[in-house]
């Protein structure tokens, strides 16, 4: 559930005045989400996403990340357009919330994400790359490799309670992590969390992204390991290669990788299985029971990280080295 803040008719009818929606005719929390308060608006002019920012994001990020977005919309990236004030402002405030409205994106997330789903989230994430690369701000990753150390210490000593032997586990991926991350691949902005329930379909199609909310500057190749991760393996642990094959190749149809990145991939997923895991693992052992916050399991990217410790190659994720390298 994710209505973490309140608001009344009056105030959100009072903060609509700033812009030019027409009246308020209906509004209602929406469940999904953990990390902000979202609300669907339906106003004279149509129907909207409002978005009131909690405290995990920092009010400091938000001129990146909605600037990003509107970024990106006009490039023909479909996401979320950030709506203007009358005075031109895409950010108010509202219940003592940063907030902000958008246009509301047509379309549902998949459960059962198929190759062909993979396949355009690659074109997608890969025309993001490429639209994002003239956006003039910069944002550091924030859950990148020199924070999983202080995040796992942060833990504190309950990590064993998910299994036995997994601090240890963990400490010693970190060292490898830490003495072998790529330094030298290309970067630029991205999205850093195209999970499925951030990617809408419509009709077999994709119809868009949404939730930049952790986007940043980053390795690009970072990206795709994040979404081998989260796209191509099948509820009972296993990876699927067919799918594994459509995410990179439809990628690489839009933008081709260097041998390089190829060479890294592994890596890349063990590095973004280790950043799932341990966010997972920090709110497993933090969220109180009994909050509105569904938690993930961390266990699951345990199982993740296991398999990319043992691939040998980036070619045991299915894809033809020669047609996705330039
Ligand atoms: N522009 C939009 N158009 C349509 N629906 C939207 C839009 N933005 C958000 N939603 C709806 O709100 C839900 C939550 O949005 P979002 O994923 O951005 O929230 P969050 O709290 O930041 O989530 P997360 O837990 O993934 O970080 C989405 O699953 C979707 O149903
Ligand atoms: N996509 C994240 C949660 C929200 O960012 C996860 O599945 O752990």
């Amino acid at each position: 559930m994710a209505v973490y803040t309140d608001i009344s008719e009056i105030q959100l009818a009072d903060f609509l005045t700033d812009y030019g929606l027409g009246a308020l005719l209906s509004y209602k929390g929406i469940a999904e989400g953990v990390e902000n308060s979202n609300f669907l608006l339906r106003t004279e002019a149509g129907t909207f996403i409002l978005t009131l920012y909690e405290k995990r994001v920092n009010r400091d990020d938000l001129p990146f990340f909605v600037g990003l977005m509107e970024h990106l919309a006009e490039r023909g990236i479909s996401c979320p357009l950030p709506v203007h004030t009358k005075a031109g402002e895409a950010l108010g405030e509202l219940a003592g919330r940063p907030g902000a409205i958008f246009t509301f994106l047509e379309g549902m997330w998949t459960r059962r994400p198929t190759a062909d789903h993979c396949r355009a989230v690659g074109r997608a994430m890969a025309g993001m790359h490429a639209a994002a690369g003239d956006f003039g701000l910069r944002r550091e990753n924030g859950l990148s490799l020199g924070e999983w150390r202080p995040l796992f210490e942060s833990c504190g000593d309950r990590v064993d309670e998910i299994e036995p032997g997994l601090a240890a586990a963990i400490d010693e991926e970190l060292a490898f992590l830490e003495a072998n991350w790529p330094a030298d691949l290309p970067d630029g902005i991205i999205h850093a969390d195209l999970f499925p329930d951030n990617v809408f379909f419509l009709a077999g199609e994709l119809s868009g992204l949404i939730d930049f909310y952790f986007a940043c500057n980053d390795l690009l190749a970072y990206d795709l390991a994040i979404g081998l991760c989260a796209w191509c393996f099948e509820a009972d642990g296993s990876f699927n290669v067919t799918k594994g094959r459509g995410l990179i190749e439809g990628y690489a149809s839009v933008r081709p990788l260097s041998a390089a990145e190829v060479a890294a991939l592994p890596i890349l997923c063990r590095g973004a299985s280790m950043r799932f895991m341990l966010t997972r693992l920090y709110d497993w052992l933090n969220v109180p029971e009994g909050s509105f916050v569904t938690k993930k399991d961390p266990r699951e990217y345990l199982r993740k990280l296991r398999f990319h410790r043992a691939v040998a190659s980036a070619a045991e994720y299915g894809f033809d080295i020669d047609r996705v390298t330039q």
